[in-house]
């Protein structure tokens, strides 16, 4: 059950849910306007007084940001010790919904595709610890029982989904996570079925790479924004892009990150914060992080939205780093032969391993995907 009220906010309903936390409609009760409401799921100690404030702080940087495509953060503030977000309430999809081609074959869906999710206690933080509820989350099986583009876009895209479950790190496959690359995962059993291969045709229909192409290029126009005010996302993925329904895209959850961790990304205990799929190398190494971070996670958007399947794809975390780390993706055109040989080629400059190989601006990013 939602809570009725959460400070000043009533809650109307649950938007949704994510590694970090729940979404709601809420009203608030002093303009009467509509928000979305986050309120980030501590499994441990209520915030005090003092972490209070730090999250106030914290947040003050993101409340001055003002950008069409960086969603609007209006007020942090802690509701029954657990600190909550106001925001700019976003009618429209996420980037993976916008974008699926919602299909029956692209994919076999496979139940324990998920990990469970552990937020820990942040570098410096008075905040407590953050556990996430381990049950599963099928946002990725519709309704109607097809399985969308979305199920690889965040998921293991191939006969891997099942054994990165349970693979022994405190992670959740879509959303914030937490991960510590000095654990061992052990190799789950193979799935029983192997996923069909998607339809490439589908995948590059010209009214929906039209829509990526245009998504990408509002992308970029905000992250040269926050970049410009020296922030980085950190957590660049499908579901924290949001489109509405004029088509204008938003960027969300910006600052949840650094919020939870580290300049380096760090968590006090020594776990990364970020999502596997989309870490660039030096996130995974835990070294500082630039906007080319996020560029690197923009690349991997782009090359998964593109040809259906991530760049690295592997059964175990500690496999998915070591490629991340040390190979080459496959080529993007081998992967979809008529897929538009320039977007590939800016994915994959996006997805070098070195930061200086990147493009270095989102400004220039932006000047490809428009040639
Ligand atoms: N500002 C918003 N306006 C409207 N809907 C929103 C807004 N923010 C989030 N949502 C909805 O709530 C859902 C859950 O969001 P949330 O940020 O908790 O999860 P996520 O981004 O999917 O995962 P994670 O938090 O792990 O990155 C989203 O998928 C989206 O549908």
């Amino acid at each position: 059950m939602p809570p009725k009220a959460i400070g000043p906010y009533r809650v109307l309903e649950t938007l949704g849910s994510g590694g970090a936390g729940t979404v709601y409609r809420a009203l608030d009760r002093r303009s009467n306007d509509e928000v979305a409401l986050k309120l980030l799921s501590t499994g441990g100690p209520s915030l005090d007084d003092r972490a209070a404030r730090r999250l106030a702080r914290e947040f003050e940087t993101l409340a001055d940001l003002a950008h069409p495509n960086v969603v609007k953060v209006f007020e942090a503030g802690v509701h029954a010790g657990q600190p909550y977000l106001a925001m700019e309430l976003i009618e429209g999809l996420t980037l993976r919904h916008y974008l699926d081609v919602s299909f029956n074959d692209l994919h076999t869906p496979t139940p324990s595709s998920r990990f469970p999710l552990t937020i820990r206690r942040t570098a410096d933080d008075d905040f407590g610890s953050v556990d996430s509820p381990d049950e599963e989350e099928d946002d990725e099986v519709e309704d109607d029982g097809t399985f969308g583009l979305n199920a690889f876009a965040e998921e293991a895209p191939s006969e891997d989904l099942a054994s990165f479950h349970g693979a022994g790190d405190d992670s959740d496959s879509d959303g914030m996570r937490v991960v510590d690359p000095r654990r061992a995962a052990p190799r789950a059993p193979p799935p029983a079925s192997r996923p069909a291969t998607p339809k490439l045709a589908d995948l590059n229909r010209p009214e929906r790479m039209g829509k990526l192409k245009d998504a990408m290029l509002q992308v970029c126009e905000a992250l040269a924004y926050i970049h410009g005010h020296g922030l980085v996302h950190r957590d660049l993925k499908p579901s924290n892009i949001m489109v509405d329904d004029d088509r204008q895209v938003r960027l969300m959850d910006f600052g949840l990150a650094k919020f939870l961790a580290d300049d380096a990304g760090i968590t006090a205990d020594g776990k990364l914060v970020g999502t596997y799929r989309y870490m660039a190398p030096e996130q995974i190494l835990g070294e500082p992080l630039d906007g080319r971070s996020d560029l690197y996670s923009l690349g991997v958007i782009l090359y998964e939205l593109m040809s259906g399947r991530p760049p690295f794809d592997a059964k175990t975390p500690h496999e998915l780093w070591r490629q991340v780390l040390e190979t080459e993706p496959p080529p993007l055109l081998a992967l979809n032969l008529h897929g538009d040989p320039q977007l590939a080629r800016v994915a994959h400059r996006l997805i070098r391993k070195e930061p200086d190989d990147r493009f270095q601006t989102a400004e220039e990013v932006y000047e490809a995907l428009s040639e």
